[in-house]
């Protein structure tokens, strides 16, 4: 593993055992500004290993914008600030210490559109293992498995040297996931995966995130509220910035604690 921090700052303090042994992250008092837009609002939430935890709420709750600062996208925003801690192997994620390359990798992330490179399907997946120096000879071997893990092998195991674009858009979605495998991340971030794909992709989307967490964390934002309890373990529903409520799925979704949850799972609002 690539070493995710410059060792210059103290993290003793980050070290302690956590509460719960299976928490994977920690976030404490998150707050997220877009300039003047307090947009994350004094989030704690624990994730925890091999859990598929799925972030719900209207639009603009800031379920997207809580993703992005788990693997710091929210620094290539000029007018983003964050606060608080995100604890993860003992280190605050958050400090200015962080390897941010480095924790992308262990922290991968795929997007509401399939964003393939316009290269072979190949290249796609070799591409980020060049820029971390992974040996070219490791290199077949991780992209026949990152493409078995993602579900997609057996689809293009003839065409690998064929463009990315040519694949349909569900084809193009498990290659970003498979391209985020190639990696070997910890935790995988998916921010509405499926909302582009038809419900046939759709479901092969969601039969590969119940397969991931057997050996990753995921997390994942939605919109569709059926996806979020096929799929997810946990759900945690976001209203106007603030965490409101986090419970396992079946019993979000069947005994809610607070009237807004219940509000939006019964499609009062949003
Ligand atoms: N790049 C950005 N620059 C400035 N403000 C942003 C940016 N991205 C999000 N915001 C603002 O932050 C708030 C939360 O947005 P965010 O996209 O996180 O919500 P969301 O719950 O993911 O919404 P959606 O479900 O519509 O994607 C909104 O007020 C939004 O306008």
């Amino acid at each position: 593993m690539t070493a995710l921090t410059v060792p210059k700052k103290d993290t003793t303090a980050l070290k302690q055992p956590s509460k719960q042994a299976e928490a994977i992250l920690q976030a404490k008092d998150i707050n997220i500004y877009y300039g003047e837009n307090h947009a994350v609002k004094q989030l704690s939430l624990d994730i925890n290993k091999n859990e598929i935890l799925a972030l719900i709420g209207p639009s603009g709750c800031g379920k997207s914008t809580f993703l992005r600062s788990i693997n710091r996208m929210n620094d290539l925003i000029p007018s983003a600030r964050v606060t608080g801690t995100l604890a993860y192997e003992g280190l605050n994620l958050l400090s200015d210490d962080v390897n941010v390359v480095a924790l992308r990798k262990e922290i991968g992330m795929v997007f509401q559109k399939a964003n393939p490179f316009p290269k072979s399907i190949y290249e796609n997946l070799v591409h980020g293992l060049r820029f971390h120096n992974v040996k070219k000879k490791e290199w077949a071997d991780i992209v026949e498995d990152s493409l078995k893990r993602a579900a997609l092998w057996d689809e293009v195991k003839d065409r690998l040297h064929e463009s990315a674009l040519s694949l349909s858009g569900g084809q193009q979605q498990r290659l970003c996931i498979a391209r985020t495998l190639a990696l070997k991340p910890e935790v995988i971030l998916l921010d509405e995966p499926a909302s582009a794909l038809d419900p046939i992709a759709t479901a092969k989307v969601e039969e590969l995130m119940v397969e991931l967490k057997k050996n990753y964390t995921v997390v994942v934002v939605t919109h569709n509220m059926q996806q979020a309890s096929r799929v997810s373990d946990r759900t945690a529903f976001f209203y106007n910035g603030e965490l409101i409520e986090v419970n396992k799925t079946d019993v979000l979704f069947r005994n809610p604690e607070k009237k807004q949850t219940e509000d939006y799972i019964s499609g009062r609002f949003g």
